[in-house]
Parts: structure tokens; C-alpha cells; sequence
């Protein structure tokens, strides 16, 4: 049975699908309201012939676009983007958000920064007052232990991220650990990001404070959705 958070989201990803136009290179992130999106794109490209590529994010992101029949290719040969559509874990009303749950956040701040127009689609949980929860971030195993001491220092709890179907530590698509670092309700998201970011053998967090000014917040919900 399709459940409501599930038709908000596809809501969300086919809303997001109309905004891609003819000759478009568009970065393609990780997650299921992003599914949605290719899932639409798969439909107009068989029968509209709709001309586009797709840059995905991550190994998930290239296997379903696969399987969509969407012609891929690479942040090398498309270093700049008409549009990235990306999903979200947190989103506060200045278009700040916490990414990551799909452990894939370098390789999506790369193709959003890539981007002209970072859209992102989520379903109406994902709204917050303020951003809080666990920020995921992925890191080097050779710094493991010094990055959890700094996150210590900066006020956090680290976690590092187990796997679900295999022992051990989850490791990233480029081979990395992910470790989930819990700050509570984040007063300053901005300084965090760069505090976290400047840390040695970090590679990214998932706190996207940054696009800001070209990012459209796609929420979805049982009818429609509301544009941000
Ligand atoms: O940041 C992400 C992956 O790293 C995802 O975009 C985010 O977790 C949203 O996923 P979903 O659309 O399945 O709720």
C-alpha cells in the first residue's frame, strides 16, 4: 500500500521532473523522493523525447537512473549544471538543511555546487524550526580517531555509522567512514559547517548552509506541493 509520506514525496520528485527542459545536464542526487524524480524523467524522455543527462551522486543514484534508461555521465565531462535535484533529511526556513542519511553528501555538495539551480524535494516531515539532529559526515579511517576527539571538543557525540547487511562500519562509495556527530538543535549551522569542515581528514559534512540563494525547496504533500 503506498503510504502518505510516499505520495508526498512522489509529489515532490514528479514537480521537480517538469522543471528539467531539452539539452539539460542535471545533477541526479541520492534517496527515495529523488526515485520519484528519475522516475518521471524516465517517462518523458520515452515519450516526449525528452534530450537530457543525468550526473548522479552516487552509486545508488547511477544504478536506478540506469535501470530508468536515463543517459548518464560524469562531474568531469559536466563541470556545470542547468539543475540539481537532491533530497534532504532536515530543512529549516531559511533553506538550510541536513543531508547524508544515504551517506552520499560529499559527492552531492560537488554536483549542487556544480549547479545553476540546487532543487531540493522532500515530503513535509522534513521541515524543521531549527535544524537538529545527527550531522552525518564523512571522514577518513586514518583520522577516525582525532576527528571524534574534535567533534568531542566542538560540543558533539560522534557515532560512527554501522551497517545494516554487513558488519562493521559503513564505508562510503569512496570508501570512507561515516560517522553521525549529534549537536542537538544547531544555533549557528553556518559556523558548525565550517568548523566541521575545516577539520583534518574530514571530506564533507552534511550540513548545506551554502546554496541558499539558488536553492528551491520542493516540499510535497497528499495534494500537491508548496514551492521555497
Ligand atoms: O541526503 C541524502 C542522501 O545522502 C538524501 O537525499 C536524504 O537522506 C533524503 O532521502 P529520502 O528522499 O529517501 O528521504
Amino acid at each position: 500500500m503506498t503510504s502518505d509520506i510516499d505520495i508526498s514525496k512522489k509529489n515532490a520528485g514528479y514537480f521537480a521532473a517538469e522543471l528539467i527542459q531539452d539539452g539539460m545536464a542535471v545533477g541526479l542526487g541520492t534517496g527515495s523522493t529523488v526515485f520519484y524524480a528519475m522516475e518521471r524523467l524516465s517517462e518523458r524522455i520515452s515519450s516526449e523525447g525528452l534530450d537530457m543527462i543525468g550526473v548522479p551522486t552516487s552509486f545508488q543514484a547511477s544504478m536506478r537512473a540506469r535501470e530508468y534508461g536515463i543517459p548518464l555521465s560524469v562531474i568531469d565531462e559536466y563541470p556545470s549544471l542547468d539543475i540539481a535535484i537532491d533530497g534532504a533529511d532536515k530543512i529549516d526556513s531559511s533553506l538550510r538543511m541536513i543531508k547524508g542519511r544515504g551517506a552520499a553528501q560529499t559527492l552531492e555538495r560537488c554536483v549542487a555546487d556544480a549547479a545553476d539551480l540546487f532543487v531540493v524535494v522532500a515530503d513535509e516531515s522534513k521541515m524543521c524550526e531549527k535544524l537538529h539532529g545527527p550531522v552525518p559526515v564523512e571522514v577518513l579511517p586514518f583520522a577516525l580517531g582525532l576527528f571524534e576527539r574534535r567533534i568531542r571538543e566542538l560540543g558533539g557525540i560522534p557515532s560512527i555509522r554501522l551497517g545494516v547487511k554487513k558488519d562493521g562500519p559503513v564505508i562510503t562509495d569512496s570508501g570512507n567512514f561515516e560517522v553521525d556527530c549529534d549537536f542537538g538543535f544547531i544555533d549557528e549551522p553556518e559556523l558548525l559547517q565550517s568548523a566541521i569542515n575545516n577539520m583534518p581528514g574530514v571530506l564533507s559534512c552534511g550540513l548545506f548552509t551554502e546554496f541558499t540563494d539558488r536553492t528551491k525547496v520542493v516540499i510535497g504533500n497528499e495534494n500537491g506541493v508548496n514551492i521555497f
